[in-house]
């Protein structure tokens, strides 16, 4: 579904990331952990052509990202609040990602219905533009217009942060019942150790730049995991 080829990014003359081979198959959900500054979200921007590498190919289905505007059809992302457009209320944004989709009033109303828990009443019919929801809550509309294409590749960078402990539950069980119910690739960086690997099968671990370590989750993963970062 994805893969990375040879991929460096290089900011000032210090090197960002440094990644010579990444892939992840169809239907996998991959975490990606590493410290502040470790390069996740720089990774996830060349991902989705945001930004160019200084060097290499990201490969989406075959297509190189930077060559072809086709993937977008079928990938989902949220990275931050910029992704949003913050003077439209959250209905309007809806219908704005939904209409570039072809998606009917009926269909968005459908596929947000997963995402009435984790809305808590707090993001449809509020009557306010998206600039004036808390930093929580505008991430929850990010997430739900990133799904609400259905895709097939979904990429999130740091989901649950900025959420509430309910919240984080919620968003947890919703994206594992998205990869369940429609097998749906993840692609999901998060400093939440423990929610990651309950929604992750793989976790890989960056350090300055570098994929240091991929492993498949099991019952120790999240004990490997602490003692990693434990310093
Ligand atoms: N536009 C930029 N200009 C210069 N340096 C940048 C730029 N964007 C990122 N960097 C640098 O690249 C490195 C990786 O940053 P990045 O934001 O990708 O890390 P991260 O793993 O997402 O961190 P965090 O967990 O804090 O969000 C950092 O040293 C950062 O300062």
């Amino acid at each position: 579904m994805l893969e990375v080829k040879n991929i460096e990014k290089i900011y000032s003359g210090k090197m960002a990331v440094n990644i010579p081979e990444l892939s992840l198959a169809a239907g996998e959900a991959v975490g990606l952990v590493g410290n502040n500054g470790a390069g996740k979200t720089t990774l996830f921007r060349m991902i989705l052509d945001l930004i160019r590498p200084s060097k290499g190919e990201v490969y989406s289905k075959g297509l190189n990202v930077a060559q072809s505007e086709d993937w977008k059809a079928y990938t989902g992302s949220h990275l931050d609040e910029g992704f949003l457009i913050d003077y439209l209320t959250a209905e309007e944004y809806f219908k704005f990602i939904g209409d570039l989709h072809g998606l009917s009033e009926g269909d968005i109303t459908e596929r947000l219905l997963p995402f009435m828990d984790l809305f808590n009443d707090e993001i449809l019919n509020q009557r306010k533009y998206i600039r004036d929801f808390s930093k929580g809550n505008q991430k929850k509309i990010g997430i739900a217009a990133a799904v609400l294409s259905n895709p097939e590749l979904l990429i999130l960078d740091e989901p649950f942060a900025n959420l509430d402990p309910s919240s984080q539950i919620r968003l947890k069980n919703l994206l594992r019942n998205l990869r369940t119910q429609k097998q749906m690739t993840m692609f999901i960086s998060s400093h939440d150790l423990s929610h990651v690997i309950e929604v992750c099968e793989r976790i890989m671990i960056l350090e300055k730049g570098q994929l240091v370590q991929d492993m498949q989750t099991n019952e120790n993963t999240l004990r490997e995991l602490e003692s990693y970062f434990t310093v």
